[in-house]
């Protein structure tokens, strides 16, 4: 069947934490709706630009677009931005049941509120269904965080010289709903924060006694790793990323930007008391207060919206690497749902992920190389022949992975930028590891979760310190490694994966943060671009006939 929306981008003031902002908005509200569809269903979304000012494209991240490789929406690799006024027709095929998102993939507009939640149900009967059971039904989540500047000064400050930056977020958002602290404010911005406004109201997820309850987590925030938790109750991880996962029992959930997870919960606690669901910040020096939302047990002496008797949660601590690698080591595949990777990659990319200095300014950079957008999108630049869209000459393959230290602030941090890209052999298998290193400052070196647009891939290995390409490789795990499409670097870790270079069109690979992009964290892959259909005329306007640039 075919699932359509119609959606309406325009700017409104929210009250997503109380206090009132400019965001971008789907039909008027942020986060905006969540796609439903079942495993096979043709998804239409009409997107229509209504910002007066300002392009947008959204992308649906985790849906691989077998055969619809324009309709991926990151602007400047698939599409050309879809201009204020202009009407645009996503169509896609959710080939796979699982958890997503979608959101904006246009300069920050993600963090300026364009995203929101994709729920795949598995194909009745199908080989893909669940193998896992729950009596009570589903609730879903979405985590963010969210910064009461907007995101022009957000922008305007990373490309500042010397940079300000926006610092750690203001307030965790669950369901878009969170509840900044309005008389910490001065008197005169108190008077934009409203307490008691109905888009901050505390989210309540209600449950009956005895249940067992499937939550959907996902996490779109712009800059937080977050832990989540359910006051009182263990949660069973059965899914990451549209993979199901063989089930480990955790109390606390670590979630990087880009993930999904689907956990199951039994509602087996005291009824008459409600519990907090709450959301804390890890792996960067917190600075923001819990996220919570209240789990509420149907029939019991509490009322929904009372908070609860106790403190909310404050998360394992914010520091503590190895947890979260332990977690990152236990997510492995079902053994009913395995694919097993190929035995051997055709070709292995190291990839060193480097804070850097490119005219003063501070920029991320991959093999000390800044990524910049072209203005063609490189799927219509290569299936047109155009020359000189963009740089061709190929970024590099690798780095010095003998002599770098990764512990160390790197001596000369002057970087290039470049819109090149890689291109894989058409059903090539490729190997790629991302290598984390200290940053500009000295002692810290953050997480980075990177996203591969247009492929699930597995997740081979995790260590820290400097990778090996000689000792390493023979303890990947090629026995049960879990499919997925983001995957967290852990500080001065590193982190390999493989993936089939098998659907044609272009892919961008990036840290998912939304700073980290805009200063140049990602690359982009080509594969099988003679392979590539008709492409539709919608994603090509800021092309010209001639092939030219406008
Ligand atoms: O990209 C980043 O920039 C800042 C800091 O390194 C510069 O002020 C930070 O914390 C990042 O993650």
């Amino acid at each position: 069947k075919t699932v359509h929306e119609h959606w309406d981008i325009s700017y409104q003031f929210t009250h997503s934490d109380c206090v009132r902002k400019l965001a971008v908005t789907i039909n008027g509200g942020t986060p905006g709706p969540t796609i439903r569809a079942v495993q096979g269903d043709t998804v239409v979304v009409t997107v229509k630009n209504l910002l007066m000012t300002e392009n947008v494209a959204i992308h649906w991240h985790g849906i691989r677009q077998l055969g619809t490789p324009w309709a991926d929406g990151t602007e400047g690799v698939t599409q050309c931005p879809i201009l204020p006024g202009d009407t645009f027709e996503y169509r896609f095929v959710v080939d796979r049941p699982g958890t997503y998102m979608y959101h904006a993939h246009y300069g920050m507009q993600r963090s300026a509120g364009l995203n929101g939640m994709i729920v795949v149900a598995a194909a009745p009967g199908g080989p893909d269904a669940e193998p896992f059971a729950y009596d009570g039904g589903e609730h879903d989540v979405l985590l963010n965080d969210w910064w009461h500047k907007s995101t022009y000064e957000q922008a305007a400050g990373l490309a500042a010289v010397p940079i300000e930056w926006v610092g750690e977020p203001k307030s965790l958002l669950i369901n878009g709903r969170g509840r900044y602290n309005c008389s910490a404010m001065a008197s005169d911005a108190a008077a934009a924060c409203n307490a008691t406004h109905p888009e901050c109201a505390t989210q309540v997820f209600a449950v009956v006694p005895g249940k067992t309850y499937r939550f959907r987590i996902a996490s779109v925030t712009s800059l937080s790793a977050l832990n989540f938790e359910i006051e009182g109750h263990e949660m069973t991880v059965v899914e990451t990323d549209g993979h199901y996962v063989k089930p480990f029992v955790v109390k606390n959930l670590n979630i990087y930007s880009g993930e999904t997870y689907s956990v199951l919960i039994k509602a087996d606690q005291d009824p008459n008391r409600n519990y907090w669901l709450a959301s804390n910040v890890v792996s960067r020096k917190p600075g923001t207060p819990t996220g919570t939302a209240v789990l509420s047990y149907y029939g019991g002496r509490s009322s929904p919206r009372a908070p609860p008797p106790t403190s909310p949660p404050a998360g394992p601590a914010w520091d503590d690497t190895a947890y979260r690698i332990n977690q990152s080591l236990a997510t492995v595949a079902h053994p009913e749902h395995a694919h097993p990777p190929p035995p051997r990659a055709d070709r292995t990319i190291l990839l060193l992920n480097s804070q850097n200095k490119i005219d003063g300014r501070v920029k991320w950079a991959i093999n000390n190389v800044s990524f910049t957008l072209p203005h063609t999108p490189y799927l219509v630049a290569l299936k047109r022949r155009l020359r000189g869209a963009f740089d061709e000459r190929p970024p590099p393959e690798t780095y010095n992975h003998t002599g770098y230290d990764v512990y160390g602030v790197q001596a000369n941090p002057n970087a290039t930028t470049s819109d090149g890209l890689y291109r894989l052999a058409f059903g090539s298998v490729v190997d790629v590891v991302l290598q984390n290193a200290n940053m500009l400052a000295p002692n810290n070196s953050e997480t980075h979760p990177w996203h591969l647009h247009g492929h699930d891939f597995w997740t081979l290995g995790y260590g820290v310190g400097r990778f090996d390409p000689a000792a390493h490789p023979p303890a990947f795990n090629l026995r049960d490694p879990v499919m997925k499409n983001t995957v967290a670097v852990h500080p001065y870790g590193w982190t390999a994966l493989r993936f089939r270079a098998d659907n044609p069109g272009v892919w961008a690979f990036h840290c998912h943060i939304e700073a980290h992009f805009f200063m140049g964290m990602g690359v982009a892959f080509e594969e099988g671009i003679e392979r590539v259909g008709k492409l539709p005329e919608e994603i090509t306007r800021c092309v010209s006939k001639k092939g030219g640039q406008h």
